[in-house]
């Protein structure tokens, strides 16, 4: 099968898109979002919000007819104050500014070298639409079902599965995946480069509780009701030792929060086609601290238990921003600055979503 993104061309707009008023589509980026004309099909009908990362004097042109809203650093910075050092600067990381002013349930993140796969019958994608079905159906973290997603249409939990966990739980995440370029790490790409993702596995499933999962931002969404207040991508880089670890934090931190909390998360479908491969290079020296720092990081999460008193995300994610001083602060000093930026974080998303304000559904600048 060849591999190339789907032509959309002649794909009719979503008829009845679902969720319209109650989804944001979140794109980080330092360049025109041309790519937004093979998703218009699907994401025309939504609400966009862009975080502008690098110069704020820079424009991004974005095609016609996209309803939008776009912050750039200088409006980070107007918006947030000093709380704004929360926030990364020339990195992926800065999307989840995206995520505390939106007001709607659910976000979709998405890259900007991000584009419309096409499953094995060559049909075009419409990942959001995927993302939407995964995350209004419940998940099951407590029990394995071996024919996948049992509430998938042709599928069902198969003998021995308990009935008394058939209900399943919510679904706060659901990560899609990537045909062409995976998303490797640098040292596996510098050993790979030719390497390509062809495999469409045509499955969802949920990550079972208590095992941690590398969640990529790049093709992601999630209820921003149920946890999005724990979906900060960390302090990465300009002046931070570490970067492309944002939305692995982000991952560890809101695994470990939703199997607390009795929360699913789901992996597989939907894939996009990731169209470009960032330098290994440059991605060697970003990762290279996290890529032994994750060998501390990772018993931290698997050991990490939360109170019975931690009843809600913001309880949950200011116990952990604690734990994470107290135990990762003797890795290096840089952790106890995330500790700190951790609460940060919280305080500026209770700002700004203050605690039963809903989800109203106007858009536009915060
Ligand atoms: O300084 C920057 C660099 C990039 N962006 C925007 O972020 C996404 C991802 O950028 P890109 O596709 O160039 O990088 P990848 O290596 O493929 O990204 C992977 O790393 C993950 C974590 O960083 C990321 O989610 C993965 O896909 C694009 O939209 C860029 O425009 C930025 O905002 N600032
Ligand atoms: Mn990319």
């Amino acid at each position: 099968m060849a591999l190339e993104p789907a032509n959309t061309a002649g794909v009719p707009r979503t008829a009845t898109p679902l969720l319209k008023d109650e989804l944001d589509i979140v794109i980080p980026t330092i360049r025109n979002l041309d790519f937004l004309e093979m998703w218009r099909p699907f994401f025309e009908p939504y609400h966009l919000i862009i975080v502008q990362d690098g110069d704020p004097s820079k424009t991004i042109k974005v095609p016609e007819g996209f309803d939008y809203e776009l912050y750039n650093r200088n409006d980070i910075n107007r918006i947030l104050g000093p709380k704004a050092s929360c926030i990364s600067f020339k990195d992926s990381a800065c999307r989840c500014f995206g995520y505390m002013v939106s007001k709607k349930k659910y976000i979709f993140t998405i890259d900007d070298d991000c584009f419309v796969a096409k499953d094995p019958s060559g049909k075009a994608v419409n990942a959001l639409e995927q993302h939407i079905k995964n995350l209004l159906s419940p998940s099951t973290p407590f029990f394995f079902n071996t024919l996948y997603d049992p509430f998938r249409e042709g599928a069902d939990f198969v003998r021995g599965y308990p009935f008394s966990l058939r209900e399943g739980v919510p679904t706060a995440v659901s990560h899609g995946l990537w045909l062409n370029i995976p998303d490797y790490d640098a040292p596996t790409q510098l050993v790979k480069p030719m390497e390509r993702n062809t495999r469409f596995v045509d499955a969802v499933l949920t990550i079972p509780k208590g095992t941690l999962f590398p969640m990529c931002g790049m093709n992601l969404a999630f209820d921003r009701e149920l946890i999005g207040a724990a979906m900060y991508f960390g302090l990465m880089g300009d002046g931070q030792p570490i970067g492309r670890y944002d939305d692995m934090w982000a991952g560890w931190c809101i695994k470990v929060i939703c199997d607390h909390l009795g929360l699913g998360v789901k992996t597989g479908l939907p894939y996009i086609f990731h169209s470009k491969a960032s330098n290994p290079f440059v991605n060697l020296r970003k990762e290279y601290k996290g890529i032994f720092w994750q060998e501390e990081i990772i018993p931290f999460f698997q050991s990490a238990s939360l109170p019975k008193d931690c009843t809600s995300v913001q309880k949950c994610y200011i116990e952990l921003s604690k734990q994470v001083k107290e135990k990762l602060g003797k890795v290096d000093p840089y952790f106890d600055k995330l500790a700190d930026a951790m609460v940060t974080w919280i305080e500026a998303w209770d700002e700004l979503n203050p605690a039963g304000a809903g989800a109203t559904v106007t858009n536009g600048k915060a």
